[in-house]
C-alpha cells in the first residue's frame, strides 16, 4: 500500500524480521562495520555530523555527495546477506549502500531528497531499521503536506518512482530516545 497520496511512492513493509533476528544483525552490524564519521559540505562549509556512516558498492569506487568524496568499501556478509533479502522482497536490486548509526534520539536527519546526480533516478531506495524505534516524516515540496510513520526494528520502507522528486523525508530528533538506532539505505547508483 502506498503511503503517499501522489507523486511518489512509499511502501512500509513494517517489520521483516522477528525480535531476536533483528537484535542479532544489529549487534553484528554494530561490529562489523567501519563506521565514521559523516563530512558534509554546507554553505561552504565542513561540517562533520554526529551521526556515524559507512559507504558500500559493487566496486571500490568514489562517490561524490554534499561536497565531498567518500570511498566505497566491499560488501560484509551481513550487507550481502541483507541486500539479498531486501532484493527478494522488493523485486528490485541494488548496487550501493549507506548505512547510517544515530546513537541516540539527539540525533536525527534533516530534510532533504536522495536525488543526486551520482543515483540512478527513479530507481528505488529500501531502508531497513535496526533498534530504536523513531519516526520519519515525509514532506511534499510544493504543497507541503506531511505524513509520519514509526520505523520499528527489523523494518523494511521502500521510496520509487518520483518520490525523491516530489518529496522530502527526515529523521527528526527525539531527545526522550536513548538507544542507538542502524539504518541501511539500498541505493543504485547510475555507471556502477
Ligand atoms: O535513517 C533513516 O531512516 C533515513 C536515512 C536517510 O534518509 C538517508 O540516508 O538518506
Ligand atoms: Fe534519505
Amino acid at each position: 500500500m502506498n503511503l503517499l497520496p501522489k507523486d511518489g511512492t512509499v511502501v512500509y513493509h513494517g517489520r521483516i524480521f522477528d525480535e531476536v533476528t533483528s537484535r542479532n544483525y544489529y549487534e553484528r552490524l554494530s561490529s562489523s562495520i567501519p563506521w565514521r564519521h559523516d563530512e558534509v559540505v554546507m554553505f561552504g562549509k565542513r561540517i562533520v555530523t554526529a551521526r556515524e556512516v559507512a559507504w558500500f558498492a559493487d566496486a571500490g569506487i568514489p562517490y561524490r555527495y554534499s561536497g565531498t568524496v567518500k570511498q566505497a568499501i566491499a560488501w560484509t556478509d551481513e550487507l550481502a546477506e541483507l541486500k539479498y533479502i531486501v532484493e527478494g522482497i522488493t523485486g528490485l536490486s541494488f548496487n550501493s549502500c549507506l548505512a547510517n548509526l544515530y546513537h541516540h534520539g539527539g540525533e536525527g536527519m534533516s530534510w532533504h531528497s536522495d536525488d543526486e546526480k551520482a543515483l540512478l533516478k527513479r530507481a528505488g531506495i529500501a531502508s531497513l531499521s535496526f533498534g530504536a524505534e523513531r519516526d520519519f516524516a515525509f514532506r511534499h515540496k510544493l504543497t507541503a503536506e506531511t505524513i509520519s510513520l514509526r520505523l520499528v526494528n527489523g523494518s523494511l520502507l521502500v521510496m520509487k518512482d518520483e518520490t525523491q522528486e516530489f518529496w522530502k523525508h527526515a529523521l527528526p530528533k527525539a531527545a526522550r530516545i536513548k538507544e542507538p538506532r542502524i539504518n541501511l539505505t539500498f541505493r543504485t547508483m547510475a555507471g556502477l
